[in-house]
């Protein structure tokens, strides 16, 4: 199992991310560009000394990260037409979230093998894209038996 994050723009956000990546012992993969510089302090805020012991690794565009991660993906998307719950995940799989701005576009919905919506209460349109991470990421960790010992 690993984290991906498309074209992220918010540096807190991934600063999070990096953190929540470290703990459990996640991978990430930051697809970019992103909307900061990587040396922004707020990533290294939020990141904190945990983000160094994340296992994080930076691709120059879509291209790049698929020749070297040609893993399933379960994209996190608030259009998913599989509500988290009914998701079934497997080790390998990339969890995939879109840009804060934008989400993620129709070819990275289209390269999906799951496109998954975490249900929310009508009205509401989005989560933040860190707290639906780690939201799908406990499911998935839970459903596959990776929770850290
Ligand atoms: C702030 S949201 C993006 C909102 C964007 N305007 C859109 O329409 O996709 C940032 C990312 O968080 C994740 N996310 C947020 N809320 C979600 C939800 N309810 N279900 C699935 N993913 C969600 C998705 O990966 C999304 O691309």
């Amino acid at each position: 199992m690993r984290i991906a994050l498309f074209q992220p723009d918010i540096a807190g956000n991934v600063g999070t991310i990096l953190r929540t990546s470290a703990c459990f012992g996640v991978g990430l993969d930051i697809i970019e560009p992103c909307g900061f510089p990587y040396s922004d302090r707020k990533l290294k805020r939020a990141g904190m000394d945990y983000a160094a012991e994340a296992d994080v690794s930076r691709h120059a565009d879509w291209a790049a990260f698929r020749e070297s991660r040609p893993a399933r993906i379960a994209l996190l998307t608030v259009d998913g037409d599989t509500a988290l719950p009914d998701a079934r995940f497997e080790p390998g799989d990339i969890l995939m979230a879109g840009s804060e701005s934008a989400g993620a576009p129709p070819y990275v919905h289209d390269a999906a093998a799951m496109r998954i919506h975490i249900p929310m209460r009508p009205r509401f349109r989005s989560l933040n894209v860190a707290i639906a991470t780690g939201i799908a990421l406990g499911e998935a960790l839970r459903q596959t038996g990776n929770w850290p010992e």
